[in-house]
């Protein structure tokens, strides 16, 4: 490696955290690292203290808004959602935990016999003038572009878009991207039409369902990863352009471990797998390792994330392990304005 003090700052941090891993388990195996460390004993307390600073910074703003009272905290009732793919699994639970708050809530979804079976349901326990189900393909952008339509027409305004409809197909991969990546793109340049203060809309939040697998490749999807991954960069890029151009809109991603939905199902169907189908067994031993979430824990996610107007282009994370928290970006990986 060339001479690293010709490095910057941020590689020098990582740099020296990694040499320290060796030292504190020094058995002599760190013998060349621990010659670099003792050369720049200072240097490496200036890197550890200025980055320890700034995420303790970021841990306590962040601690300090969410579920304080300091933080501001918008209520629910008489807000007007839309959720894509709402007629099961994630959706379906993110619907009746938005209506439970008081929202109305369109679901749109292309299995219409759930959809709609799920709309009489909803009825009976909310009132029918509470929740719409609209047939609605999110890969087709003029179905897309009318299910937005008629929420606004039946209910007046729109303030929480959920692009949440997604699938796992590594065989007709193209399918995967249509469904999980440009149906989304889609669906929050529709929110946005709707929801910017710029054309009379109120503000309000846009929600995109990525996965832990867009944190962390899974070997056996990578299309699904690369849907999944997809979705943060460009949700983070345009929630840092709803900043610079006050849009009056937070965008976020929530990134979920595995879910107990009939998407996990489709590790057993060689028509959705592929060629990867025949390590169906490894994504099993990863759900037994990690836990397996009910789609309720989705729910809680989202409800903080659309009252804590602190948090706009956030990226959480839910787990089995940790339950909600953030991903942590340093400052060299802050959306570039
Ligand atoms: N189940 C899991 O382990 C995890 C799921 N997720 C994500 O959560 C989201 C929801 O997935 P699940 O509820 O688990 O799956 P699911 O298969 O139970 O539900 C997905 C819903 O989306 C609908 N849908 C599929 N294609 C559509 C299209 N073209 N247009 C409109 N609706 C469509 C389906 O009909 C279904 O109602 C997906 O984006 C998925 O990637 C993220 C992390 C973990
Ligand atoms: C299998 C077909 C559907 C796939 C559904 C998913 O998207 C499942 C999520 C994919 C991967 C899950 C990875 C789990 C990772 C664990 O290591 C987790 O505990 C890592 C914790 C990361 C963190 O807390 O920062």
């Amino acid at each position: 490696m060339k001479d690293i003090d010709s490095q910057p700052s941020w590689f020098m941090f990582h740099y020296y955290r990694e040499q320290s891993k060796i030292i504190e388990n020094f058995n002599g195996f760190g013998y060349e690292s621990y010659s670099v460390m003792q050369k720049r004993p200072i240097q490496i307390g200036i890197y550890y203290l200025v980055e320890f600073a700034r995420q303790e910074e970021q841990r306590e703003s962040r601690s300090s808004t969410v579920g304080s009272q300091r933080c501001s905290r918008i209520q629910m009732e008489g807000k007007v959602a839309l959720v894509t793919g709402g007629a099961q699994g994630i959706g379906k639970a993110i619907v009746r935990g938005l209506m439970e708050k008081g929202a109305s809530v369109a679901l749109i979804d292309i299995a219409v016999e759930k959809g709609e079976e799920y709309k009489n349901v909803l009825d009976k326990e909310f009132g029918s003038d509470k929740s719409l189900f609209i047939k609605c393909d999110v890969t087709k952008k003029d179905q897309l572009k009318d299910a937005f339509q008629k929420t606004v027409e039946r209910f007046g305004k729109l303030h929480i878009v959920i692009n949440n409809a997604g699938i796992n197909n590594e065989k007709n991969w193209e399918k995967t991207i249509n469904v999980n990546l440009t149906g989304m793109i889609r669906g929050t340049h529709l929110g946005l039409k709707y929801m910017r203060t710029q054309n009379g809309g109120e503000g309000g939040l846009i929600l995109n369902m990525s996965s832990l697998a867009g944190i962390m490749p899974v070997a056996h999807q990578p299309v699904y990863t690369a849907s999944k991954f997809g979705i943060i960069g460009f949700t983070r890029a345009i929630a840092a352009a709803s900043d610079v151009g006050q849009y009056g809109v937070r965008i976020n991603t929530i990134c979920p471990g595995f879910v107990n939905t009939d998407l996990l199902q489709t590790i057993d169907k060689e028509e959705n797998m592929g060629e990867y189908f025949q390590y169906r067994d490894n994504i099993k031993a990863m759900m037994d390792q990690y836990g397996i979430h009910e789609p309720t824990s989705v729910v809680q996610g989202v409800i903080d994330l659309i009252e804590n107007e602190n948090l706009n282009g956030a990226v959480m994370k839910i787990t089995v392990s940790a339950g909600i928290h953030y991903e942590e970006y340093g400052p060299q990986y802050q959306p570039k304005m």
